[in-house]
């Protein structure tokens, strides 16, 4: 069985360093893609996801890289060995998954990209763990019990590092922030559909200030 190497987990912590706040966004039309990732950017958000669940996201991924250097672009809704395979292509400097199939983790696993797997349950994270992955994506945050949860998987499991996602909001991300088990959160609330398709960039850069200002950053 491929495990992961100690490089590539101490490359995704170094990536980490560069923001608690990751927006999860969902691109419909790749003309938005670098306008979007310079209004968060300058927001104070380095760390995107762009998710390839629309058929939008490759392509506004690839423009990001290409226009947008100081952006740290990962690529989300890695389902497949194909998508992760789309991501190295890319260019992105992570991926993540909202799950963690076996064939998904063995590939994570043998290849160079920073991966985070995600996770519901201890089981899940077990299975994970075996193919020496460190950090987990806690998805759907919310819905599989919140923080509560996580606390509670922070006893069996003191070592891992959770990114959760799933009903995180500015109202709430501080709370989460707090929980030492957490090393950053992410969310569709920092590029919301509604500024996107109006083009309202500006509202992404003060809405991206505002939710750094509140988590104290
Ligand atoms: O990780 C991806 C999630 O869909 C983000 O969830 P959210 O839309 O509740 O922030
Ligand atoms: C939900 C999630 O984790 C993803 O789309 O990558």
């Amino acid at each position: 069985m491929n495990t992961v190497s100690s490089n590539r987990s101490r490359e995704l912590d170094r990536l980490l360093t560069f923001g608690k706040l990751v927006p999860v966004i969902t691109i419909e039309r790749a003309e938005h893609a670098v306008p979007l990732a310079r209004a968060l950017v300058s927001g104070g958000l380095r760390l995107l996801e762009i998710t390839l669940r629309t058929a939008a996201g490759a392509d506004s991924a690839s423009r990001i890289i290409a226009e947008v250097p100081e952006a740290i672009v990962g690529i989300g809704t890695v389902l497949t060995r194909d998508d992760l395979k789309r991501a190295v292509d890319l260019g992105a400097k992570y991926a993540l998954s909202p799950g963690a199939t076996p064939t998904l983790l063995e590939a994570a696993a043998r290849g160079e990209l920073p991966f985070i797997p995600g996770i519901a349950t201890s089981s899940e994270l077990m299975v994970g763990l075996s193919f020496g992955f460190d950090t987990f994506k806690f998805f759907p945050a919310v819905p599989a019990g919140g923080i509560p949860a996580l606390k509670a998987l922070g006893g069996p499991f003191p070592q891992v590092k959770f990114c959760p996602t799933g009903g995180i909001s500015e109202d709430n991300a501080r709370d989460w922030l707090a929980l030492p088990n957490v090393v950053a959160i992410g969310g569709s609330w920092l590029a919301p559909e509604g500024d996107l398709n109006a083009g309202n960039w500006s509202a992404l850069t003060e809405r991206a200030k505002r939710a750094l200002a509140r988590i104290g950053q």
